[in-house]
């Protein structure tokens, strides 16, 4: 599977353990979301068992593991399409991106900082994308490859 790292990397996919772990974590998330007292209000009703299994494929595919979201959910543009327009405040995108990091402790997802550096890294780029992108009348890039994900500047630890 390609990625943005040098050739012989693990990707973070498989790095994390593949599909299961990233299942975990982000059922976690929305259990936590939904329970959430500046966060729930996205979510009407709940979130449904399709948005959990369509941002687990986004987040796998990120992370260097298949393509699912891409072939079969819409690509960047069907996740765009899903933040214009919500307004999402600093306080809201902060506690979004701190509810992830203890939904991945929740899930047992490798602890070593590397592998959590880099999924931070890419939290925090993505929930400012998402709550610049959700401002009212926001200029948006409309179309672009699903992001691929890497180590950055902390390779993993490998002993
Ligand atoms: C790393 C940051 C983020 C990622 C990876 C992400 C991922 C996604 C994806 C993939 C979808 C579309 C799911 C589908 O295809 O059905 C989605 C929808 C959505 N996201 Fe995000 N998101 C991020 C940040 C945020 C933030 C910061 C908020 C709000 C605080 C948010 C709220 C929502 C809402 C309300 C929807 C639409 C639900 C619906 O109408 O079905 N997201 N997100």
């Amino acid at each position: 599977m390609g990625g943005v790292d040098e050739p012989g990397l693990p990707t973070l996919y498989e790095w994390a353990g593949g599909l299961d772990p990233l299942r975990r974590m982000i059922d976690s998330f929305y259990d936590r979301v939904q329970a959430d007292d500046i966060l729930a209000g996205f979510f009407p009703g709940g979130v449904s068992q399709g948005h959990r299994e369509h941002v687990t494929d986004w987040w796998a595919e990120v992370l260097g593991g298949p393509t699912t979201y891409t072939d079969r959910h819409g690509g960047y543009e069907s996740m765009l399409r899903h933040h214009v327009g919500l307004d999402i405040t600093p306080e809201q995108r902060h506690r979004f991106a701190a509810t992830m990091s203890l939904a991945a402790d929740d899930a047992d997802l490798p602890a070593d900082p590397e592998f959590r550096a880099a999924i931070i890294g890419y939290l925090e780029w993505g929930t400012r994308l998402a709550m610049e992108n959700s401002r009212p009348g926001a200029q948006v890039v409309e179309h672009a490859p699903t992001p691929r994900w890497g180590w950055g500047v902390a390779p993993p630890y490998q002993g």
